[in-house]
């Protein structure tokens, strides 16, 4: 995958993964198959030859102008997705390649306002994620969080109801102790996200939903600062009391903000191939992610939409090997800062720090 000498030590190091759209994870293949056993019409050819094949289709994703541009192309091949068994699916595709790319802790984003917006049921989409995860952890050994985004383009009040399908359906029950494995696992639905459109959909305007989940003891995180400018992450912040940014790559322009993250020890859920698909920059070494490093920054590396960015998250590790030449301490930081910014309980983290101390002394 890269011709780095640390090639074997990126493989194995063990991995959590914070920022990852489970609907960023629909394949061509997956498309063409579902769309078949559904009886889902695709675009006909003539009206847009991407639809011929699969193949084609995979060309068309190598080539979005901008976070707009995926975007739509992202919510129209979504229509394939109906049954419950089909998000199951989805996701546990997903969840074998993560395991081979070495992800030992999942938390994963679903958009679930695109599906009831086509008539799916908020619970048929809960459903099936949450099989798929309990296989995940049966059958894989990874643990999982599931965190239900809010669709910024669309307005607060669609926010509002879909908060209100989580807590009718349950799966916002648990009783906060954030500390505690048993406790976090038994919330269907660890955290709220925010997501979609950025710039013009500003982050306070999800102010009460958020409100909301921080007096059931939901975590918070939103996108910000990816193709937004820094107060986008002021934002989510003061406004969301977000306790994670994802992307936040424009962070970097503010430099009392970054000293800010620095202090609240606020993670960023970096996704360097991501960045240069949508063209936020022209080549991962663009990124300041070794300003990051370097100024104390928590960040973590994730791939976002894998189907469509071309790459699962050791491809990502890689990208940012070949542009910044860390050393293995250096992965080793950013390895166990992953794990103290994710969602787990003490038990889980102490695992998964004592698995990478075992990593590293291997390649030491
Ligand atoms: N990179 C991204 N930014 C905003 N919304 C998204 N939804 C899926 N991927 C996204
Ligand atoms: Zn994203």
């Amino acid at each position: 995958m890269c011709k780095s000498p640390l090639h074997q030590f990126l493989a194995e190091l063990p991995k959590c993964e914070h920022h990852l759209h489970l609907e960023g994870c629909l394949t061509p293949a997956l498309v063409f198959k579902l769309a078949a056993k559904n009886g889902v019409a695709l675009p006909s050819p003539e009206d847009d030859p991407a639809y011929a094949s699969p193949e084609s289709l995979a060309a068309h994703y190598d080539n979005f102008g901008s976070l707009e541009d995926f975007l739509q192309c992202y919510y129209r091949g979504l229509r394939v997705l109906v049954a419950e068994a089909d998000f199951e699916l989805l996701a546990w595709e997903y969840f074998v390649t993560a395991a081979e790319h070495g992800v030992r802790h999942a938390e994963v984003f679903f958009d679930p306002q695109s599906h009831t917006e086509r008539g799916v049921a908020f619970d048929t989409v809960v459903r099936g994620f949450k099989a798929a995860c309990d296989r995940a952890r049966r059958e894989l050994g990874i643990t999982t969080r599931l965190i239900m985004c809010f669709l910024r383009h669309l307005p607060p009040a669609s926010a509002a109801e879909t908060l209100a399908s989580a807590v009718e359906g349950g799966h916002l029950d648990g009783d906060g102790d954030h500390h505690d494995d048993d406790n976090e696992a038994r919330r269907t639905i660890t955290g709220f996200g925010l997501d979609s459109s950025e710039v013009g959909f500003r982050p306070e305007l999800f102010a009460d939903v958020y409100r909301e989940a921080e007096r059931r003891g939901v975590r918070r995180t939103a996108h910000g600062g990816e193709e937004g400018d820094p107060t986008y992450i002021s934002g989510a912040l003061d406004g969301l009391r977000a306790e994670r940014i994802d992307h936040g790559v424009r962070l970097v322009e503010d430099p009392a903000l970054l000293r800010r993250v620095v202090e609240e020890e606020i993670l960023l859920t970096v996704c360097p191939l991501s960045n240069v698909c949508l063209r936020v920059v022209e080549h991962v070494g663009q990124l300041p992610i070794r300003e990051f490093l370097d100024a104390g920054v928590r960040f973590s590396i994730n791939s976002d939409d894998p189907a469509y960015f071309g790459g699962y998250v050791l491809h990502n590790f890689c990208a940012v090997q070949q542009a910044f030449d860390f050393t293995i301490d250096e992965w080793r930081l950013i390895a166990e800062n992953s794990i103290h910014g994710s969602w787990i309980g003490e038990k889980r983290r102490l695992e998964l720090l004592s698995e990478v101390a075992e990593v590293v002394e291997r390649h030491r």
